[in-house]
């Protein structure tokens, strides 16, 4: 099967500093993709190129075999390609349903003249963006939190809110950067089992920039490593464990340093 997502000799540069130098890798359609590798190995770079929000100095990057570098974000998201993002600071004061109900695409009011189009009312179009946010909400199973506002809820909580909101539109592939950071492991499992339930039953592919090897030994296969700009290792997480050169790249030669967030840690 052809890759929903190919990333074809992209570089970025700063200046005269390159964040990401060459970088070829391939995302296959029905997945669960990792990358990983030490700060500054130039991930949130590329992931910020695939999303849209920066543009590559040089390179392809295909969405379902078309080129889409230099698509806006929003132009990404109407194709299903979708990233998620911390509830804005002016969303906090609203519930979770209501986030859930402002994400484009489902909004009233930029539909306004297509519902008129359609014969459908507001009022018949509100109803129907209700309904399809309280299915998110039943899916994910956080009707406790439905109508608490966004701004009460726990790191975990609004990670999981996150992930909802993705569930608003159809997506094809959400990248999904560092979900774990902050999260207590009882929620984290939730968050994982939802990833994983999302990927089996409704067919998301998710692309998945990860420092918990946990998580990524979880979900993740295959797991690909960068380091200083380049993609350095494609893998299984316990290929990539018993890779010198991968250990070498994280430690600096020093397995037994960091273990419990580099690649050596317990998957
Ligand atoms: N806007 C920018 N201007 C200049 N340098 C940048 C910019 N964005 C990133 N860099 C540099 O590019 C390199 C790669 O950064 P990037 O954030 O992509 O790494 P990362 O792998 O995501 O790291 P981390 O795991 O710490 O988030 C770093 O050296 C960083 O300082």
């Amino acid at each position: 099967m052809a890759p929903i997502l190919e990333v074809r000799d992209v570089t970025r540069r700063f200046g005269g500093f390159t964040a990401v130098n060459r970088c070829s890798l391939t995302v296959e359609q029905g997945g669960i993709t990792g990358l990983i590798g030490p700060n500054g190995a130039g991930k949130s770079t590329l992931f910020n190129m695939v999303a849209g929000n920066l543009a590559p100095s040089s390179g392809q990057i295909l969405f379902e075999g078309r080129e889409i570098q230099g698509l806006k974000p929003h132009q990404l998201f109407d194709r299903g390609l979708l990233r998620t993002f911390q509830i804005a600071h002016e969303f906090s004061h609203l519930s979770v349903i209501e986030n859930l109900m402002m994400v484009p695409g489902g909004q009233p009011g930029e539909n306004l003249l297509e519902a008129w189009f359609r014969g459908r009312t507001v009022r018949e179009f509100e109803v129907q963006v209700r309904e399809r946010a309280q299915d998110v909400i039943d899916f994910l199973k956080i009707g406790h939190v439905a109508h608490e506002l966004a701004g009460n809820l726990s790191g975990g909580q609004k990670k999981l809110v996150e992930l909802a909101r993705t569930m608003m539109v159809d997506a094809k592939i959400v990248l999904l950067d560092e979900i774990a950071a902050g999260v207590n492991r009882t929620l984290l499992n939730d968050i994982a089992a939802n990833i994983e339930r999302l990927n089996r039953e409704r067919g998301y592919t998710f692309f998945v920039i990860e420092h918990d090897m946990d998580l990524i030994g979880r979900l993740c296969d295959p797991v690909i490593v960068m380091a200083a700009g380049e993609v350095m290792r494609t893998g299984t997480l316990a290929e990539i464990q018993a890779d010198e050169a991968v250990v070498e790249a994280y430690f600096g030669g020093s397995p037994t340093g960091h273990a419990t967030t580099g690649v050596g840690a317990s998957a």
